[in-house]
C-alpha cells in the first residue's frame, strides 16, 4: 500500500494530496496545471512538501529519490546519450557499471523481457522513441523497486506502439506486484492499463475509482465533468 498525505505550496499553487493506493495500476487524469506531475515528483522525492508518504509501513518522506523504493520514468530524456543500451541499463544497478555475473544475467534477462537483446550495443540516437522507452523500462526491471511512477512516458509514440508499451507496463506490474502510478492525458490509456483512476485537479485528489467508471461516469460526477459529458 502506498499512502500519502502531502501539503505543498509553490507561488500561487497550493496542493494538499491524500490517498491510499494498493498494489496494481493507478492512472492519474485531470486538467492541465491541476497538479498531476507535482504529485508524482513529490512521491519520487524530486520535490519536497510537508506531510507523510508511506510504502508498506515505511516512511519515505525523508529519503532521497535514490533511497526510495521507487523508479520513475519521464516523457523523454530517460537515457544517457553517451552510453549504449547495455550500459544505460547497467547503470541502474551499479554507478560504475561493473557488474557481477549475477547482475550480468539479470541485465540480459531484462533486455529479453523488453525485446532488446539485439540492441545492446546501440546508442540512444540510433533508437526509435519506443525502443528508447523500452530501454528505460529494462532499467526499471533491473532496479527492482516495487513502486513505478510514470509521467506520460509514451505520449510521443504512435498509437500502436503506445498500446504495446501500456500492455508491457500492465503485464510487468502484475508479474512483479508493483504499485504503478501513471500520469496521462488520455482516458484510453487508463482503460488499456486497467486498475483504478485518480482525478487530480486544483492540487487535490478529487476522486479515486475503478477504471470501469470511466466508461459510464455518473452524470454530474467530477469524472463526467472532466470528460466533458
Ligand atoms: N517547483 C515548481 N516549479 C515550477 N512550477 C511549479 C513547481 N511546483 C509547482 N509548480 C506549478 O504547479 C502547478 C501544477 O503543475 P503540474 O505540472 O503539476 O500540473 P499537471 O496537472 O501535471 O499539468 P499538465 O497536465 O499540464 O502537465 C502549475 O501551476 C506549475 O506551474
Amino acid at each position: 500500500m502506498l499512502s500519502f498525505d502531502i501539503q505543498y505550496h509553490w507561488q500561487d499553487f497550493q496542493a494538499d494530496y491524500q490517498a491510499q493506493l494498493p498494489a496494481g495500476i493507478t492512472s492519474i487524469l485531470g486538467p492541465s496545471g491541476g497538479g498531476k506531475s507535482t504529485l508524482l515528483s513529490l512521491l519520487g522525492g524530486y520535490l519536497s512538501g510537508q506531510g507523510i508518504i508511506e510504502f508498506s509501513g515505511e516512511k519515505l518522506d525523508h529519503l532521497a529519490p535514490y533511497e526510495r523504493p521507487v523508479s520513475m520514468l519521464f516523457q523523454s530524456d530517460n537515457l544517457f546519450p553517451q552510453l549504449n543500451v547495455w550500459d544505460n541499463v547497467a547503470i541502474g544497478m551499479s554507478p560504475t557499471r561493473r557488474l557481477t555475473n549475477e547482475q550480468n544475467s539479470k541485465l540480459k534477462w531484462a533486455l529479453e523481457q523488453t525485446q532488446l537483446l539485439g540492441f545492446a550495443q546501440k546508442f540512444p540516437e540510433q533508437l526509435s522513441g519506443g525502443q528508447a522507452q523500452r530501454v528505460a523500462i529494462a532499467r526499471v526491471l533491473v532496479r527492482d523497486k516495487p513502486v513505478l511512477l510514470l509521467d506520460e512516458p509514451f505520449s510521443a509514440l504512435d498509437p500502436r506502439l503506445r498500446d504495446e508499451m501500456l500492455q508491457l507496463v500492465r503485464s510487468l506490474t502484475h508479474q512483479f506486484n508493483w504499485t504503478t502510478v501513471m500520469v496521462t492525458h488520455a482516458p484510453n490509456d487508463a482503460k488499456t492499463l486497467g486498475g483504478q483512476v485518480m482525478l487530480v485537479g486544483h492540487g487535490k485528489v478529487q476522486a479515486l475509482v475503478d477504471v470501469q467508471a470511466l466508461s459510464a461516469p455518473e452524470s454530474g460526477s467530477l469524472f463526467a465533468q472532466y470528460l466533458g459529458l
